[in-house]
Parts: structure tokens; sequence; C-alpha cells
């Protein structure tokens, strides 16, 4: 079949790295830049000290701490639900000292591992591809590794590397950490890995994004914090977070007079700040909330543009912001929730105990992250605290890359923090390009001397000799006339039989705009395309129904921002107002509305029996997906294989019960859209639902793969809490 592939690049994406991503074999070299002499074949390192000596891979890694390091009166070792866990389960298998392959140990008995000398053989074969200036930094033996690297120059591939090397110094692979900027770099990462020393290995090895791993020490922890959480938290998106401080500032005398649409903007500007808030700083446990609100308003970090009838002087007032911040912190806490930015920072507020530090710092040995330009304040407190005074950090960055500075994120980490920090830091340079031919690195070089854009990285070696073809540079009136240029020239290509459709791609930048014209105008001129990388699925309001459902019977108790969105999804006659009454009448009666109708439903105040029908209809459903899943649970003889694909397909799939305004559609498989769904309004929906059916399916098989259903962390209990946590990430990525 022919098709354009439409790809969509991240927002912000360097334009460098996006010319980096064209194959050469389309180009001819027209840029004639010359490189400086010093970046030629250069394989620079520095050295700041001479290098100290590996840590020798412990034999046993304890699973407990002693508790004279823990300054608190309940010693983590003998955290309550530490000891249940042990007393439930036997230890795990990666949990036991690894009987890691070495020269002189023999891997006979797991049959999934290649026998000693293959792994070795495929391990020093993938070490052998590596360049000199790769080989230089993933061998090293420094504790504290920066690598500084430019596109297309090999650091996946050296993140890669430095696990298969860490393996082949016999360390365990239970004791590595990899921090990837998605959780599909994690994926490949570890099937990478497999690829070399098998699943069994790979599957031992920690991989995710601070997100993910942060929920996960933090699920199990949590109740040390003893900030009213419990470890079956929801994650709220920034649509929660926007409709849960809608809902206070209606109980706030100040703004509960405001129109519904000042407030929706009061509200989506307050979530901006607070988020802001919370990366700048490690954690705002302990922290004077009104002095970072000073700074942040001083630094014009945060926006609060003006809004008709609110007082702005009085809102920038850092402690009015900050009892809002407070406010806002404790409805969340009461909905047992938590925002995208308390992954991080209640874990940086766990991590400073130095009982839990000390049990993670024996736990993870080595620490590698991937993509460093983009942390913010509490990753990088977040990698120190996971790296404590023995362990090793090997951080990889591009400072030209650096495109998450709306979220935090802060390049000076990586340029100047890092080295500041750890004295005796090595830092490595990679600056030959493997991706694409000289022409089109000259172009990107020759494009960015004109960006104004300050460029921080050394110009790059091109290993790949130029190609054939030619860069065109057009330049067009707008956007329309932009689209209408990409389409014919694909027309004309095509039509000429230099390239078939399937041989063309395009990248752009902007999702919203740029994508919806391209995307009309290869229509109009009856171009077939494939869309890669397409996130709309989870703006789409079914799949935010359906994961607000799930959320719901997750947390049927308290996540009342779930329950709001869905309690009237198919339409019950539970209006807005009707939905305040019924909050109202649950608070007189001391509890949340959840509570309150899963608890005792007779005694909810009603205006008509037919509501009353449906709401029991959709208590029904709820109570019996979570019969469902616990009972297969229970009734599962190989606990691992409880979060199976078939559950999660069964899962989702109830999830279309409620959602019963989707009509029966015919197989959409073969439907091209948007034709189907103009026949059929249900059919997209039904459409979008199948698709996240595909999802679960690949996120179960893909938590699988993390050894997520065999992490001692993870208490057996909280599996469909985790899985809708891995299925809401899999978005993040
Ligand atoms: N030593 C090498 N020999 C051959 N090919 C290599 C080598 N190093 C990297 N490559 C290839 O170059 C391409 C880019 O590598 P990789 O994705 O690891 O780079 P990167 O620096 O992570 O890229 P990006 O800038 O997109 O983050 C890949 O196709 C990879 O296989």
């Amino acid at each position: 079949m022919q098709r354009l592939l439409l790809l969509k690049k991240a927002p912000g994406l360097h334009p460098l790295k996006s010319i980096m991503q064209l194959s050469p074999s389309n180009f001819l070299p027209s840029f004639g830049l010359r490189l400086p002499e010093s970046c030629r074949g250069g394989n620079m390192h520095i050295h700041t000290r001479p290098p100290p000596s590996f840590p020798v891979p412990p034999q046993n890694h304890p699973t407990t701490v002693s508790s004279a390091a823990n300054s608190s009166t309940c010693t983590y070792s003998n955290h309550p639900r530490l000891r249940r866990r042990r007393a439930l389960s036997p230890v795990p298998e990666r949990e036991k000292p690894q009987p890691f392959p070495s020269n002189t140990q023999d891997t006979a008995g797991d049959a999934a591992t290649p026998t000693t000398s293959s792994w070795q053989a495929k391990a020093d074969a993938f070490l052998s591809t590596l360049n000199a200036e790769q080989m230089k930094a993933a061998t090293t033996r420094h504790h504290a590794v920066r690598i500084k690297a430019g596109p297309g120059s090999g650091k996946t591939r050296v993140v890669a590397a430095r696990v298969a090397w860490l393996l082949r110094s016999q360390v365990p692979p239970s004791q590595l950490l990899v921090i990837t900027f998605t959780n599909k770099a994690a994926g490949e990462l570890k099937e990478r890995i497999a690829g070399i020393l098998g699943p069994t290995v790979a599957r031992a090895i920690t991989a995710g994004t601070f997100h993910s791993i942060c929920a996960r020490i933090l699920r199990r922890n949590v109740d040390l914090l003893k900030c009213g959480l419990t470890d079956g938290f929801t994650i709220y998106d920034t649509d929660d977070t926007v409709l849960l401080t809608k809902r206070f500032l209606e109980e706030h005398d100040e703004y509960g007079y405001l129109s519904t649409t000042v407030r929706g903007k009061l509200a989506v500007a307050l979530c901006g700040a607070f988020s802001k808030v919370k990366n700048m700083v490690p954690t705002t446990f302990g922290t004077s909330i009104p002095e970072v609100f000073k700074v942040a308003l001083a630094r014009r970090e945060i926006a609060l543009p003006p809004l008709d009838g609110v007082n702005m002087a009085r809102l920038k007032d850092p402690y009015q912001l900050a009892g809002l911040f407070t406010t806002y912190n404790s409805k969340l806490r009461s909905c047992n929730a938590v925002d995208f930015d308390d992954l991080l920072g209640l874990t940086v507020a766990l991590l400073k105990r130095k009982d839990v530090q000390s049990f993670y710092n024996s736990k993870f040995k080595c620490v590698l992250v991937d993509e460093f330009q983009d942390t913010n304040e509490p990753q990088y407190a977040l990698s120190r605290l996971l790296k404590g005074d023995t362990g090793s950090l090997f951080v990889v960055g591009d400072p030209d890359q650096a495109v998450y500075s709306w979220r935090g994120a802060n390049p000076s980490i990586f340029l100047d923090s890092f080295a500041q920090q750890y004295r005796d830091a090595a830092t490595y340079f990679l600056n030959t390009n493997h991706r694409s031919g000289a022409h089109i690195l000259r172009c990107a070089e020759a494009v960015l001397s004109h960006s104004g854009l300050p460029h921080m990285h050394e110009t790059l070696n091109a290993a790949r000799p130029g190609g054939p073809g030619t860069v065109h540079h057009i330049t067009v009136f707008n956007e329309y006339a932009e689209a209408l240029e990409v389409a014919s020239q694909i027309k004309r290509l095509q039509a000429s039989g230099r390239a078939s459709y399937k041989d063309i791609a395009v990248l752009y930048r902007s999702g919203k705009t740029q994508a919806f014209l391209l995307k009309k105008q290869l229509t109009a001129s009856g171009i077939p395309y494939v869309v890669l990388g397409d996130r709309s699925l989870w703006e789409k309001a079914e799949i935010k129904d359906a994961m607000a459902f799930l959320r719901l019977v997750a947390n049927p108790l308290t996540d009342s921002v779930a329950l709001e969105r869905v309690i009237n999804k198919p339409p019950r006659g539970i209006g807005p107002e009707l939905f305040k009454k019924l909050k109202a009448n649950a608070a007189e009666q001391g509890m949340s509305l959840a509570e309150l109708l899963f608890k005792d439903c007779a005694q909810v105040w009603l205006p008509r029996d037919a509501v009353e029908e449906k709401l029991q209809e959709i208590m029904h459903t709820v109570a019996q997906c979570r019969k469902d899943f616990y009972e297969g649970k229970k009734n599962s003889k190989d606990e691992k294989k409880v979060l199976s694909q078939d559950k999660a397909k069964e899962i989702i799939e109830k999830v279309k019960m409620p959602l019963t305004s989707m009509q029966a559609a015919p197989d959409l498989s073969s439907l091209p859209l948007p034709a189907a769904a103009k026949k059929n309004p249900g059919a997209q929906g039904l459409r979008q639902i199948r698709e996240l059916i595909v999802l679960a399916r690949n996120v179960a098989r893909y938590t699988d793969n993390l050894g997520v259903s065999e992490d001692p962390c993870l208490d057996s209990d909280n599996q469909l809490v985790f899985f809708i946590y891995e299925l809401l990430f899999s978005q993040a990525g």
C-alpha cells in the first residue's frame, strides 16, 4: 500500500533535530560549511580528576536498611506494608542475588538467557560497533558522568552500550535504573538489551520515565508522608486539576460570583502557576510557598492575565497565591489524588528520608538518565538522591535540544550544576552524527546560523558522506500556502515517477494548526497519508470518559472529579445544578457524594425515580468491574498473569457499557475515516474506544516487559490502579 507518512514532531523540538531525521538519499550537497578543525574526528573527553575505580558489584543486595540510619520512629525495614508483603509472597526471583553471567560463571538453568559465552560475545559485538568517542563514554569508570552529545550522535546507543558494559562488568541487572524521556524509549532500550542479553536480564532492569518510576516509589511508600494519600491514589491530568480548581473557586467567597467563563480561565491560569511553582523547587514539602511565589512573580515565571471581575493586584499577592495553592493541594488529597508534578515532588520528599533513600540506594547502584538537558529541579534532585553517596550517575543530553523550559526544565542543570555538584565528574562529547549525510548537517548548520537561537553545541562531524539530492528552501506567505505547496510538491514527485507516496515523509511542528491544514490539503489533493505519533486520541471526549470511568473503578469513594465526569455520560438527567445539590446533600451527611452513593444510595436525595435507577446502573457497573477485576486476580494461579492482555481488554470493553450513546457500528478496521464517522456519528467514538483497547493490550504487554507485575514494590491490590496509571502514562510518552 502506498502511503505518505506524516510525522508529528514533539512540540518545540529543535529545528536541527528535525532536519537530522531526514534521510540523506534525496538531497544533494548544496552547502559548503567548513567544520572547525577541533571537531574533526576528535574524541574529546575531559578528566577533571583521575578516575576512581568503579564499584565492585556486590553479590547480595539488601532489601532492607539498618534502622540506625533512620531518623523516624517507624523504621523502614519494619514498615508494616513491607512486612505484609513479605508475609504474603515469597521473595521474588529478582530480589535474590542475581546469578549474573560472567567469564567464569555459567547461566545454566535459565533457558531464556543465552549461554555465557554467547551473551558475552553479543555484548562485545555490540560494544565493538561504537565509535571511539562513544566507546570511551560508555566504558568510563567514573561515578558521575556527563555526556554532551549532538543530534544523531548515538546518545541512545551509548545508554544501551553503557547498560551492556555494566552488565558485562558483572553489575546485576536489578541494580540498574534507566530513566528515559518516554516509556516508549524505555521499552526500546529493553528490547535492545533483550536482543543482546536475553529477555530475563532485560526484564530485571528497571527502566521508565521519571514520572513512572516516581509513581512506583510513591505508591509503595506514600503513607510515610502522612499527607492524606493512600497507595491507591489517582493521578489527575490537567483537565481534572482545572475542574477541581473551578469547583473550589465556586466555594470561595471572592471568586464564587465570577462568570463560569472567567472562573474557568482563572482555574487554568492558577493550575499553570501551581505547576510552575512545583517545578521550581525540588519539593514543596517543607518549603516556604509564599517565598517561591515571590520569586516566580519577580521572574515573571507565572502568567496571570487580567480577568474581568478579578482583583488582579490581590491575586498576584504571593500570600494569596500560596493560600490558593494550599487549598488546591488539600482538595487533591481529599480526592486521594496527585497531579503530575506531585509525582516528582512527593517522591523527592520521600527520598529525603534517610531510610527510604538508603533502601533505594542499595536497590539501584547505577542510575542512567537520558535527555538530561530537559530535567527540572525536582528531577535533578531525584537523580542526586537516587545516586546517593556511593552510586553512579550517568547522564546524557544535548543542550541544543532542550525543549521543556515551559515546564521548568533548566538546561543549566546539565551545563553547570552537574559539574559543580560532582567535582570528580567526567564529561565526554559525542560529535559524530551517524544519522544524516554531510550535506544535511551543513544545511542544518546554515539554517541554525540564521535562527537567532543560541547554539550551544560544537559543529558535528558527519559519519556518512553526502548523498544525492538537493535541499530546497521555499518561502511561502502563510500556513495555507505552505500546505498547498507541500501537497503540490508531493503530487509532482509522484507524477514524475521519482518517488511514490510511501517514500515521502512530511515533518511538522505544530499538531494543532499546521497538521490540521496539511491533513486537509492532502485529503483534498487525494494523497493517502498516515499520521504517526498522533496523541490526539487522549484528547477525545470518549477516551477521557473511558479513563474517568476506569479511575472511578479504581477509586470509587474518593475520585469526585471522575464521578462528575461520568455521572451524566450518557445523559442520566443529572445536570450541573442537580450535581451541585447532590454534593451539598452528601456534605450535610458528612460524606463526599461518591461515598454516599456507593455506601448508601438510598440516603441520596433524588428528584425523580428515573434518576435513581440510572444512578444505580452506574454504581452497579462500577461495582461489577471491581468484582471482576479482583475476582479474576484471586482466581488466577499465576499472579504475574493477572494483568494479562485479556484482562486489560475485558476491563476496557466494560467501559463501553456506560457509553451507550455510541451505536454499534460495522467493523471499522476496513473503513477509512473520516468518511465512516460522517455516516455514523457513533462510529468515531467506538473506533477510539477500540484504539484504547489495542493500547491497553500493548500496555499490558509492555508493563509485563517492564517487570511491573513482578515488582516487589507493587502491592498486588493496586494492580488495577497501576494499570490505569500506566495507560495514562503511555500518552505522556
Ligand atoms: N557507532 C555507530 N555506528 C553506526 N551507526 C550508529 C552509531 N551510533 C549511532 N548510530 C546510528 O545513528 C542513528 C542515531 O543514533 P541514536 O538514535 O542513538 O542517536 P541520538 O543521539 O540518540 O539521536 P537524537 O539526536 O535523535 O536523540 C541511529 O540510526 C543509530 O543506529
